[in-house]
């Protein structure tokens, strides 16, 4: 299978999202599929927030890095960058449509919808056995040199 986005271009990052480094991180992998990016999570125990399901703030977090992800790559794909743009979340929102079961594989798909300059908007949602159960949409914006994030991944 081919590498993850994040361990090609960013092995050594440690957001607790999507670094490959942070030991007790969510190792969120998103690879290009159609026209965004795909991610697939399998919950453990500890990311519940009742018995069997997922607690909402961990959907926000698979949402938020996933679709980070989405928009740098796509700053990457449009600017002919080597790699993806240095992007951080400016904002996002999450409907929680159903309870999401958290012992079973979950899909994560996210897309842009539209791009500005450096400002990326960004939908995306997750399945669970085929069923919708949130979406999320957000905007991403690429960091200048001086911001804390520039070079950090
Ligand atoms: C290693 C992998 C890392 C993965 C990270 C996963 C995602 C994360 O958790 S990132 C961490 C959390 N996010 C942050 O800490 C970001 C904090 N905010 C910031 O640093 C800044 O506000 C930042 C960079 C978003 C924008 O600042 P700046 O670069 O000065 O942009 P600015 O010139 O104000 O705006 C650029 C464009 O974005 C838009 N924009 C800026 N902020 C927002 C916002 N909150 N909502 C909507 N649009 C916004 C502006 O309207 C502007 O749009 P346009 O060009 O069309 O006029």
């Amino acid at each position: 299978m081919e590498q993850a986005l994040q361990d090609k271009f960013a092995p050594e990052t440690r957001c607790f999202g999507c670094g490959p480094s942070n030991p007790k991180g969510l190792h969120i992998k998103s690879f290009p599929e159609g026209d965004g990016l795909v991610c697939r999570f399998t919950p453990e125990e500890h990311h519940e927030g009742f018995p069997g399901f997922l607690n909402g703030g961990i959907i926000g977090t698979l949402f938020d890095c996933h679709m980070n992800w989405t928009a740098a790559y796509f700053l990457m794909k449009r600017d002919n960058l080597p790699s993806p743009a240095p992007t951080v979340t400016a904002e996002f929102s999450v409907q929680l449509l159903k309870p999401t079961p958290s012992r079973q594989e979950l899909l994560i798909r996210a897309r842009v919808v539209e791009a500005q300059g450096r400002r990326v908007k960004v939908e995306g949602e997750l399945v669970a056995s085929g069923e919708v159960t949130a979406r999320a949409s957000g905007t991403f914006v690429a960091v200048k040199q001086g911001h804390p994030a520039w070079g950090r991944w």
